[in-house]
């Protein structure tokens, strides 16, 4: 519901859906904000992906390879595109009678979708949802694909998240240079000076290579707490194969990844355990050497994602970053929410989106200058109340 107060910017109500690269569910938040202040943060919930849909997504990948034109929908990319708006069309009428809400109280929603493809290179990016479908069953006017005009203007259509980071920033007390650092299937940092200017990209593998690996290992979704990895060695002749990859050079230009950038080691080479350990060191070393590419190395480390209730990974953050005399915090010791934070990102996003402000810059993906993006759908009837 949008309210103006006398001489302020009007302030609008969003819900962000957001489907990570873990694919491992819908998550849903709500954002309060005029597009530059955070005025409230809602509830968050999560819909897990049943676990014959998270197989299908799996599969979506390898065929979405295929893809030159970022509509074209091989094999069974059209009818999984359905399903998944369904199943967002589901996990916004959960949130709005969980938490006692009617379609008039939301200005807008931002859809995400599931990324399929990203090859910036190639100046591609696909994620699958359909916004017109969304709006129309939920009765919300829907912000949707909001990486393709990024792309447009020379960005590698990722990370966006940092303009919420940015906003989020502003109401924080603690050392600067701030780090938001969310650790999702692939991880990624936004570096937030006193003066607001911000620095993102993405840093490598967060949990994805770990639930591969366990997943193959052991037919477990992931590694709990970390509980796997801390029974195990760190063996270096796993992980520095990956930490020699062009990606990680400070000169490379590169500042996004696909989820396929990196793959799991292959099954014989280490047993489950010593395997989880090496695979969580290489998170937080990737990390930190991708953070050498920042203008300076931050003092308060905010970590985000699922990857930080990983305990090992989380520790070897802290060692990684003791030298430099910097904190590593889970985002709730900043009473922020580490697992809501995408969702609240794609809310304000969708906020910006329709008031035409930028969602990136030449520092956050590279583009020529700041730019905004996304579409709007509009519901051609209002859905009633119940
Ligand atoms: N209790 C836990 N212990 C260890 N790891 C966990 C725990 N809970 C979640 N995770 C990890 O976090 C992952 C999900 O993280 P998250 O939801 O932040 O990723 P995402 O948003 O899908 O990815 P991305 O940010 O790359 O788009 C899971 O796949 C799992 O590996
Ligand atoms: C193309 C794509 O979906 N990229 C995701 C992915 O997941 C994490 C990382 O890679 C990040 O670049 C991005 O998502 C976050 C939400 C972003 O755009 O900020």
């Amino acid at each position: 519901m949008s309210t103006r107060i006398a001489g302020k910017a009007e302030v609008l109500t969003a819900i962000g859906l957001m489907s990570g690269t873990s694919m491992d569910g819908i998550d849903v938040a709500l954002v309060r904000s005029d597009g530059e202040q955070v005025v409230e943060r809602g509830a968050f919930l999560t819909i897990p992906y049943r676990p014959d849909f998270r197989r299908r997504l799996a599969d979506a990948l390898e065929a979405a390879k295929s893809i030159r034109e970022r509509d074209e929908r091989p094999d069974d990319l059209g009818n999984l595109e359905r399903e998944l708006t369904h199943l967002h069309v589901d996990a916004v009428e959960t949130y709005l009678s969980r938490f006692g809400l009617t379609p008039d109280q939301v200005d807008l929603v931002g859809f995400h979708g599931q990324t399929v493809l990203h090859r910036p290179e190639r100046g591609l990016t696909v994620q699958i949802g359909d916004g017109s479908l969304l709006a129309e069953r939920i009765g919300i006017p829907v912000v949707y694909d909001m990486r393709a005009n990024d792309m447009k203007a020379g960005g590698e259509g990722a990370p966006l998240a940092p303009a919420y980071h940015g906003a989020l920033a502003k109401g924080l007390t603690c050392d600067w240079p701030v780090a938001f650092v969310n650790i999702g299937g692939i991880s990624n940092i936004t570096s937030v000076d006193a003066d607001g200017q911000l620095t993102a990209f993405d840093t490598g593998p967060g949990n994805s290579l770990i639930d591969q690996w366990v997943e193959m290992k052991a037919g477990i979704p992931f590694d709990q707490g970390g509980a796997i990895a801390s029974e195990g060695q760190v063996l270096r002749r796993l992980i520095d194969p990956y930490l020699e990859a062009a990606f990680f050079d400070v000169s490379s230009k590169r500042r996004s990844l696909d989820r396929n950038d990196f793959l799991p080691p292959d099954p014989d080479e280490a047993g489950l355990e010593d395997g989880s350990r090496s695979l969580a060191r290489l998170t937080a070393e990737a990390l930190l050497k991708s953070a050498q590419k920042l203008p300076e190395i931050p003092k308060t480390w905010i970590i985000c994602g699922g990857g930080r209730s990983n305990r090992i990974i989380m520790d070897d953050l802290q060692d990684l970053v003791t030298p430099s005399s910097g904190s590593v915090l889970p985002a709730e010791d900043l009473d922020l929410d580490g697992d809501g934070m995408e969702a609240e990102a794609w809310a304000f996003l969708a906020i910006r989106s329709h008031l035409g402000l930028a969602l990136s810059w030449p520092g956050t993906t590279g583009c020529r200058q700041p730019v905004t993006g996304g579409k709007i759908a509009k519901p051609s009837r209002k859905v009633e109340a119940g």
